[in-house]
């Protein structure tokens, strides 16, 4: 595997617990520099993974990416959220005992999109069977419902979560996957993924629960945000006999609730 690593790979320390000096903030950050200038935005501290949010595609998420990282040793190949997914997977299969992943960080850093990656990664990744492909899509396909719901645009992030996810997939006869993104509050999110193991078998199930909905985004907006996307997305891209029976015009700035961007 080592082959695989390219000279852009090594640029930096891949692991914090590797850099001298280990406690200077200042060669912390100028290490996460050096690395995002390449692109390069993962890094780990041990098993920790830190991710610096990149607000551009990248290509690092193609399905070759993914088989890369399936069952290879975590420190074999660069840092990167699928050595970390598949690490907490095949550890959990191993010990036969829960493990969860852990996701935090400030508003619009990027906690969304890599519960978003792990699933993504456990879609493809995880044993398939008719019933498993079921659940596993309900569960991807329900993405964007809840955050048409429950996300909005902030001053920090355009598809801010205000809303808390916990989401359960059982796995028949394999594994049973739970995830679970809380919101907390003061803009400070955090993400929890479990993973346990039930009995060996096929797909059983999953549900998701959400929770702590910021409610009173839907009658006030700070200043420069806005209220939560399903509002315009109906306004905007709803049937005409849709609107017509909501008693509603096609025109956003028509409603005081939908207009208090600044
Ligand atoms: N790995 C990534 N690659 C490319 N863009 C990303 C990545 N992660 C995040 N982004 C971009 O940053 C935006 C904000 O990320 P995200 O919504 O995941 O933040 P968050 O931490 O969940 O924020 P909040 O707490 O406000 O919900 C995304 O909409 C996306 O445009």
């Amino acid at each position: 595997m080592e082959a695989s690593l390219t000279a852009r790979d090594r640029v930096g320390i891949q692991d914090f617990v590797l850099l001298d000096p280990y406690t200077s903030e200042t060669a912390f950050l100028e290490n996460l520099r050096k690395r995002f200038h390449e692109n390069l935005i993962y890094t780990y501290i041990g098993t920790l993974l830190v991710s610096v949010n990149p607000y551009k595609e990248l290509d690092i998420y193609s399905k070759k990416q993914m088989d890369t990282y399936m069952g290879v040793n975590f420190f074999e190949l660069p840092p990167h959220i699928y050595a970390l997914a598949d690490n907490v997977f095949r550890t959990m299969q191993s010990e036969s005992n829960n493990h969860f992943i852990l996701i935090s960080g400030e508003s619009g850093a990027g906690k969304t999109e890599a519960s978003k990656k792990i699933l993504q990664f456990y879609a493809v990744s995880c044993p398939s069977t008719k019933l498993l492909n079921n659940v596993r899509d309900r569960l991807l396909l329900s993405n964007p419902v809840l955050e048409a719901f429950g996300n909005a645009k902030t001053l920090k992030n355009n598809n801010s979560s205000r809303f808390g996810k916990y989401m359960d997939i059982q796995f028949d006869h394999q594994v049973c996957l739970k995830l679970s993104v809380s919101k907390q509050r003061f803009r400070f999110y955090q993400g929890l993924i479990k993973l346990s193991i039930l009995h060996q078998g096929g797909a059983v199930g999953g549900h998701i629960l959400s929770y702590l909905l910021e409610k009173s985004r839907v009658v006030h907006q700070n200043h420069g945000e806005r209220n939560f996307h399903i509002f315009y997305q109906l306004v905007e891209g709803g049937e005409e006999d849709l609107l017509r029976w909501l008693g509603l015009e096609r025109n956003c700035t028509k409603y005081h609730f939908l207009v208090q961007v600044g």
